[in-house]
């Protein structure tokens, strides 16, 4: 089949602030054969040998952020990486919002040192440059800060419970720097934008409209 002339899968990368419903959407494709999904690894950042990282970085962050956001960026470099046996893969966040909204967040507001950020960032430059990390879509599940920080009260995230509204702003505006107005060029995938504040009734409506530009594209991509 096509796959096995270019072996790289149609790459959606699916973006959005925390408690946009980046998860629910993902199990939305869980029925589709062709699609390998990959959610983003929490349980590793909850447990490395023992190690709470997402508890200790919030509980106290200018200690952990360097910790907590290489061990990050070494779980979502193993996603990138991963062999795909499907034409199409769906993955949740990647290094360019690790590097574009979490990261940049913590530099800005002082919790990463300007010596701890260098360091991440000459990691991401290296990776970007020696590896080929591109998608070939992005979807945005575009919320408005107040709905998502009901949610996160509602999931009861327990390592969350202490995340106060102006981080959920922060970042809300850093994932729109990106993936609106674009000011990272070096992640050039078009961005189809979902309105992600619709409640879980009306966001299935929401879901087959991406549906078909993502299967419609993945097969352009794969019969290419
Ligand atoms: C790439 C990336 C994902 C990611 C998630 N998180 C946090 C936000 C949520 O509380 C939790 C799960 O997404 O991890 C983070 O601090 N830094 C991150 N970087």
């Amino acid at each position: 089949n096509a796959m096995a002339m270019n072996n790289k899968p149609f790459t959606v990368f699916v973006e959005g602030n925390i408690g946009s419903g980046k998860t629910t959407f993902l199990e939305h494709f869980r029925r589709f054969e062709d699609i390998t999904l990959l959610t983003e690894p929490v349980e590793e950042w909850r447990n490395l040998k023992g190690w709470n990282l997402l508890d200790l970085m919030y509980k106290d962050t200018a200690k952990w952020a360097m910790t907590f956001q290489s061990y990050v960026s070494l779980t979502m470099l193993d996603m990138h990486r991963r062999p795909t046996p499907t034409p199409v893969k769906l993955m949740e966040r990647s290094l360019y919002s690790a590097r574009y909204c979490f990261v940049e967040h913590m530099m800005r507001s002082g919790t990463l040192h300007p010596a701890e950020f260098a360091v991440l960032d000459e990691w991401f430059r290296f990776i970007m440059n020696q590896i080929q990390i591109d998608a070939d879509l992005i979807v945005y599940l575009k919320t408005t800060p107040a709905v998502v920080y009901e949610r996160i009260k509602k999931r009861a995230r327990s390592e969350e419970q202490c995340v106060p509204l102006s981080y959920i702003e922060e970042l809300h505006k850093l994932h729109e720097d990106w993936l609106v107005n674009r000011s990272h060029a070096e992640c050039p995938a078009p961005v189809l934008v979902i309105d992600a504040d619709l409640d879980l009734s009306q966001i299935t409506e929401e879901y087959k409209k991406s549906e078909h530009q993502i299967l419609r594209k993945a097969v352009d991509v794969v019969m290419r």
